[in-house]
Formats: C-alpha cells, structure tokens, sequence
C-alpha cells in the first residue's frame, strides 16, 4: 500500500517509524511519504493561509498550494482521506475497509480548516472521505493520521507475526476481548482465573467468550446491540 501524507507539520509522523509501521515499510507492505505542503508555494513566506471569506475568527487553508500537491499524487485510484470533526467516524471496520486500498492520501487540515473548493476539486479525480476520530477538535489532522495509520497498518498482510490475533482481539468479532493474564501466577495477592491454568482448551474459549460477552454488556452495550444476532443459545445464556 502506498500512503501520502501532505501536512505542514511533516516531523510529526517520524513517530510512525518506531512503531510496526516502521517494520511493515522495512517488509514493504507499507510505502510512505510526508510531504510539507509549504513546498507548494511560491511566496517568500511559504505561507498557506489566508482570512476566511465571510469573515469570522482564525485562517482558511489556501486552495492552491493544496491543489498543486495534490496534483503531483492524486489518481482515479486514490482515495483522498481527510482528518476533520466532521467526517465520517474511523472505526474497525473502516479500518478494514482502507487496509484493501492501494493508494491512500491524507490532507492534514490545520487552523479553521481547508478551503472548500479543494475537496470539490479532487472528488472530480478521486473518492475523497472526511473522517473523524471523534466527537472534539484538534488543533490539526496529523494526529487523525497516526491513529488511522497505525490501525490500518496491523491490518495489513505480514504485519502483525501472529494473525491470529487479529481474530481475537476487542471489536473484531464486535465484541470486547477476554481479560488477559500473564506470569506470575500470584502477584500482590491476586491469583489468576483457575481455568486459564487447566489446560482444558475448550473449558477456557468458554470462559473467555463468557467473559467477553459480560464485559461488553457492562462496558458498551451499544456494541452487544449491534452484534445480538450473531448470538447463539449458549451465549445468551450466559447474558
Ligand atoms: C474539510 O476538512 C477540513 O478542512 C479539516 O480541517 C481541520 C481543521 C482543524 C483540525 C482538523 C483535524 O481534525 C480534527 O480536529 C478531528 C478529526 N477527528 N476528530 C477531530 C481538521
């Protein structure tokens, strides 16, 4: 998958190199690029923002530098991703949905956000989606870009060592993950659930389904509502 990045704050995303995003670039699973959108201006200033028409408090971003930049990556491939409070809310299963993607692009939006016209613009070149981390406003996108990355990422084929994992972790069967333990097996007085120690294989998937299905109805019965029908008699039972 190759991923572009045009921020004005390109240093941002050198975190993605310490995380597994740096192993998916080293197994090139992953291809990709920050780019500083200042490098798409021609003013001595470098500068990228300019007084709302309309009026009204803080800055637009300017639709050309924006459009030049975008020009230099967009095909009818693309999917043109773009931070804001108002878009579409990232959740596993968008997660899913990018990680089949060949070509992402992420318009990281600073101050009020970006000129309108540059959205307009590329979804007459591309699929272009406004996606929200959620309901509160940040200062820019670049964050937006580390979570979706990071999530899509684990996601992609040879990533993550143990697959598996993927299958078991929260919100992939829509519902929340088992409580998990580790070594010693007392630890300032707490002991470990006797089970996961029986070695009885089927006994402890049981467990664990039980314990995912409690915890999901305590913590967010939003997600038990949407996954009620994959239920069966067993589980319901144990609700
Ligand atoms: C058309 O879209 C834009 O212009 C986006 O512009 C901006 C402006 C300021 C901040 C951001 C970053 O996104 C969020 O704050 C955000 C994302 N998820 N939850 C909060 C983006």
């Amino acid at each position: 998958m190759r991923v572009d990045v045009f921020t004005i704050f390109p240093d941002y995303l050198a975190p993605l190199e310490l995380s597994l995003i740096g192993k998916a670039r080293g197994t090139g699973a992953l291809d990709l690029r920050a780019t500083d959108l200042r490098d798409f201006t021609h003013d001595v200033h470098r500068t990228v923002d300019d007084t709302p028409y309309g009026g009204g408090p803080g800055m637009v971003m300017r639709p050309e530098p924006w459009g030049q930049a975008l020009d230099t990556v967009l095909t009818p491939s693309s999917l043109l991703l773009v931070p804001s409070p108002a878009g579409r809310r990232f959740d596993q299963a968008m997660a899913h949905e990018l990680a089949l993607e060949e070509h992402l692009v992420f318009a990281c939006g600073r101050y009020e956000g970006i000129d309108q016209r540059v959205l307009s613009h590329a979804s007459g070149v591309c699929r272009v989606q406004e996606v929200s981390l959620g309901d509160y406003v940040l200062f820019g996108g670049e964050v937006a870009v580390l979570v979706v990355l990071e999530a899509v990422t684990r996601l992609l084929p040879g990533v993550l060592g143990n697959a598996d994992s993927l299958l078991e972790e929260s919100h992939a069967a829509g519902l929340l993950e088992a409580p998990m333990y580790t070594k010693p097996a007392e630890w300032r007085g707490h002991g470990v659930p006797e089970i996961l120690r029986s070695g009885d294989h089927a006994k402890i998937a049981r467990w664990r389904r039980d314990q995912a299905l409690l915890r999901t109805a305590q913590q967010r019965p939003d997600l038990l509502k949407q996954c009620y029908d994959t239920l069966d008699k067993r589980d319901l039972a144990t609700l």
